[in-house]
């Protein structure tokens, strides 16, 4: 046997090119000890694994924006919980850069190019600063930096990205203006997703991440108490927290139907409330569990 056949340097595919977070975090995970390939797309990555790599991470979420609507599309696919597993995750710090091309002038930029998830991420900087520029979505963090070196066809104006302060400094033709936030860096959080035939975690969890579960533990209140969970919703909450959220409960509905009640009448039959009490006192229960709760409609 080899040293590399006792020692195979694990195959891992990231969202390229090179210079996004999913880099960034991949090379501060596997680190030399791995052969790494980038793919374009999200999807693409997340279909390489199996085929022709061991390992993806992909981004899942980040503490203000939410989660990654094209991972989550992935992670939705029939092959996950069959032949791909979830093995582990790791957070890594996001410090935004604003990049322009050597010698362009901000008060000239047209147009912010970025990953949406980016774009989100610093909405409110961008809002203040940029009120009238447009803002494109591009694949990734580094392809939109990559861009501004070439002209777009059909767009006059100057352009700007944002992008990670490792790939700001990656092309000489670019220039940092300014890094979108000075004090609370996001962080976020990416799931690695390997092909093989069990789900025992390969990462350990950095710190406890109690929050996760949570929607289990409010729909089973919720369910304990005869009112049966029919949607959940999470959203970063707006505190100073990292993957802090607030989950939106939606329970069965029990009473006359929407289009027949009179939206100002009081609760009329003896089921109806029932219901309310039922909803109440679940509400009641999830705060004696130690978190917020709060009814926030009646329909
Ligand atoms: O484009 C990148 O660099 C990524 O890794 C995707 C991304 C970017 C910003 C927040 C979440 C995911």
């Amino acid at each position: 046997m080899t040293s590399e056949e006792t020692l195979p340097s694990p195959k891992v595919a990231f969202l390229g090119p090179l210079g996004t977070y999913s880099h960034q975090c991949a090379v501060e995970h596997f680190g030399d000890n791995a052969t790494y390939t980038n793919y374009p797309t999200l999807t693409k990555v997340f279909h390489a694994v199996g085929d022709e790599v061991d390992y993806a991470l992909i981004p899942q979420e980040n503490t203000i924006f939410g989660s990654v609507v094209e991972t989550y599309d992935c992670l939705r696919l029939p092959e996950l919980g069959e032949n791909k597993f979830i093995r582990g995750e790791k957070t890594i710090g996001i410090q935004h850069c604003l990049v322009v091309r050597q010698g362009v002038e901000l008060g000239d930029v047209k147009k912010i190019i970025s990953h949406e998830q980016a774009l989100g991420q610093c909405s409110k900087f961008l809002t203040e600063n940029f009120p009238d520029a447009i803002l494109e979505k591009r694949p990734s963090t580094a392809e939109a930096a990559q861009s501004l070196l070439t002209p777009e066809e059909g767009f006059e104006g100057e352009r700007a990205a944002i992008c990670s302060a490792v790939c700001a400094t990656m092309f000489e033709e670019l220039q940092l203006v300014r890094k979108v936030f000075k004090t609370r860096n996001p962080r976020l959080r990416q799931a690695l997703i390997r092909i093989g035939m069990t789900a025992e975690a390969e990462i350990p969890p950095e710190n406890a991440s109690y929050h996760r579960p949570l929607h289990h533990v409010i729909s089973t209140l919720f369910t304990s108490f005869g009112v049966p969970v029919t949607r959940i919703d999470r959203r970063p909450s707006l505190r100073p927290i990292p993957f802090d959220d607030v989950y939106f409960i939606e329970v069965e509905e029990l009473g006359t139907p929407l289009e027949y009640r009179n939206p100002t009448a009081s609760p009329s039959s003896v089921s109806e409330e029932n219901w309310l009490r039922k909803v109440q006192e679940s509400v009641r229960r999830v705060r004696s569990a130690g978190l917020d709760a709060t009814l926030i409609g009646l329909w």
